[in-house]
């Protein structure tokens, strides 16, 4: 469903501290799989995420976006697929906003807002009524055992907590790919294990997961179709 052809991405190009993090890396992410980006620190893998996402352009090669029918014009954004390197910046956020949802590294969650508004947030632009958005963040809540803390701002909830609210906001646009950056990074054996317990929730419900990890205990579970190695820009192995 995602489709990267000999993409590179440069940063700083024509300066004296030009830096290419991606080079040259042709990749098909499968729809309905979970995929890992596993390799070293500075490999390029949050910057092929952020490719992958659709956050940053490549500066050479071709990302195309294809969708199942289920996940046809997912959520409004009226993409029907095809390539997405070129497209206007007003297009590529709706494609962001509706087909991809991101669990970062530190999760980014806001401070001094609720954990159920946290959640709520990416769908803001959308402009559904407020009690329906309201209504499917609590059942997300709910879905991960958190719901009793949904009024309390994220400010005071512990590290799995915040770990629940981060995976719900980022299923709030109901994306068909979830793409997860060292998701299990600041995580405790147990919660890192919990972690992997939800993705294979989300697998079964049909989504496409891609995770960066150097965690043995997420890219050697058994729910984890296909690691990508990742060394120097470069895929190494897949
Ligand atoms: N905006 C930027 N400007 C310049 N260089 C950058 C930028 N973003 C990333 N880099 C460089 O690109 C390289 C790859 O970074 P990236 O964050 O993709 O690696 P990573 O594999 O995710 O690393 P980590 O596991 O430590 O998060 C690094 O050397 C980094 O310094």
């Amino acid at each position: 469903m995602i489709e990267l052809t000999s993409v590179t991405k440069t940063f700083n190009q024509g300066r004296p501290n030009e830096f290419t993090a991606v080079r040259d890396v042709s990749l098909s992410i499968e729809g309905g799989k979970v995929s890992v980006l596993q390799g070293p620190s500075g490999s390029g893998k949050t910057t092929l995420l952020s490719l992958i996402g659709c956050m940053a352009r490549p500066t050479a090669g071709r990302i195309r976006l294809s969708y199942a029918e289920q996940d046809q014009m997912p959520g409004g954004s009226g993409f029907p697929g095809g390539e997405v390197t070129s497209l206007p910046e007003r297009f590529l956020t709706a494609i962001r906003r509706h087909t991809f949802g991101f669990i970062f590294q530190h999760f980014h969650l806001v401070k001094g807002v609720s954990a159920l508004e946290n959640v709520m947030l990416p769908a803001y632009p959308n402009g559904e009524p407020y009690g329906e958005l309201k209504g499917r963040a609590g059942e997300l809540l709910q879905l991960f055992g958190i719901a009793g803390k949904a009024q309390e701002k994220v400010d005071w909830l512990s590290g799995g907590e915040i770990q629940r609210v981060a995976i719900a906001r980022a299923l709030i646009n109901d994306p068909a790919v979830i793409i997860a950056d060292e998701p299990t990074a600041h995580l405790d054996t147990q919660l890192a294990e919990e972690f992997v317990e939800i993705l294979a929730g989300l697998k079964h419900r049909g989504k496409t997961i891609v995770i960066a990890s150097h965690d043995p205990l997420v890219y050697q579970a058994p729910v984890i179709d296909r690691v990508v190695r990742i060394r120097d820009g470069r895929v190494e192995r897949q």
